[in-house]
C-alpha cells in the first residue's frame, strides 16, 4: 500500500481539449510512477464531484482498440464533466489491470487462442485484477476533493476506493456502446467481475 501522504503534485498546466479546457495536474507516487488528474471547475467545495477513476489502457485510450470499452468510456467521462462544468478524472498508470502493457499484450494473445480475460491473466501467473486505488485516494485528497459521484460499472472499484477512505456518495452507470470485438470481453466482466452492465 502506498502512503497517500507521500503523493506529490509535480506539475500543473491547462489542457484545452475538444470537450473543455481542463487543468492537468501531474503527480508522482512514492515509487516514481507518474499519474495525472484532469480537473474542471472548483472541486474543493462541499458539493460532491462528478468523477471518473480510469486505469490506463494504451490500446483503448490512444490506439482506438475495440477489444475493450476504455477509449469510449474516457471520452464519455470527459464529455459529461464538460457538460456539468465541474469534475475530475483520475488517470492511473496501472495498465492492463496492473500487469503492464507487454503482459496485457501477452494476455490478449492468450485470448486469441480462446481464453477469457480472467483465464488469460491466470495462465500468465497474474491475479485477474491487480489494481490498487490508494494512489487515487492520495490524488483526490491532494486536489481537495471531499466526495464523489463516480462514473463506473465496477463494484470492486467502489469497494476498494471505500477501503482507501474515498467517499463515494453516488454511483453513476458508465455504459458505452459495444462493438463486435468487445462483446465477449464485456460479458466476461459482468460474469466474473460482477460489472453492472
Ligand atoms: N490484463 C488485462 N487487462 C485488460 C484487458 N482489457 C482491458 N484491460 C485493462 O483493464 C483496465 C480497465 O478496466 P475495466 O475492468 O475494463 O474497467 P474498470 O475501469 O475496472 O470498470 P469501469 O469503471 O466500469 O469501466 C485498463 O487498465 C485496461 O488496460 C485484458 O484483457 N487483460
Ligand atoms: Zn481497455
Amino acid at each position: 500500500m502506498t502512503n497517500i501522504a507521500e503523493m506529490k503534485i509535480a506539475a500543473e498546466t491547462r489542457l484545452p481539449t475538444k470537450f473543455a479546457e481542463f487543468k492537468l495536474v501531474g503527480f508522482e507516487d512514492p515509487k516514481g510512477k507518474e499519474h495525472v488528474a484532469l480537473v474542471l471547475g472548483d472541486v474543493t467545495t462541499a458539493e460532491p464531484v462528478l468523477a471518473r477513476v480510469h486505469s490506463e489502457c494504451l490500446t483503448g485510450d490512444a490506439l482506438y482498440s475495440q477489444r475493450c470499452d476504455c477509449g469510449p468510456q474516457l471520452e464519455a467521462a470527459m464529455a459529461k464533466i464538460a457538460d456539468a462544468g465541474r469534475g475530475v478524472i483520475i488517470y492511473l498508470r496501472q495498465e492492463g489491470r496492473g500487469i503492464g502493457l507487454i503482459n496485457k499484450i501477452r494476455a490478449y494473445a492468450e485470448q486469441d487462442k480462446g481464453l477469457d480475460t480472467v483465464e488469460a491473466n491466470e495462465i500468465l501467473g497474474f491475479a485477474p485484477d491487480a489494481r490498487e486505488y490508494d494512489i487515487a485516494a492520495g490524488m483526490l485528497e491532494k486536489l481537495g476533493v471531499k466526495s464523489l459521484r463516480l462514473m463506473t460499472n465496477n463494484p470492486k472499484k467502489l469497494e476498494k476506493l471505500a477501503e482507501c477512505g474515498v467517499n463515494v456518495v453516488e454511483r453513476l452507470p458508465h455504459i458505452t456502446e459495444g462493438t463486435p470485438h468487445n462483446e465477449y470481453y464485456l460479458a466476461t466482466k459482468s460474469k466474473k467481475f460482477g460489472h453492472m452492465l
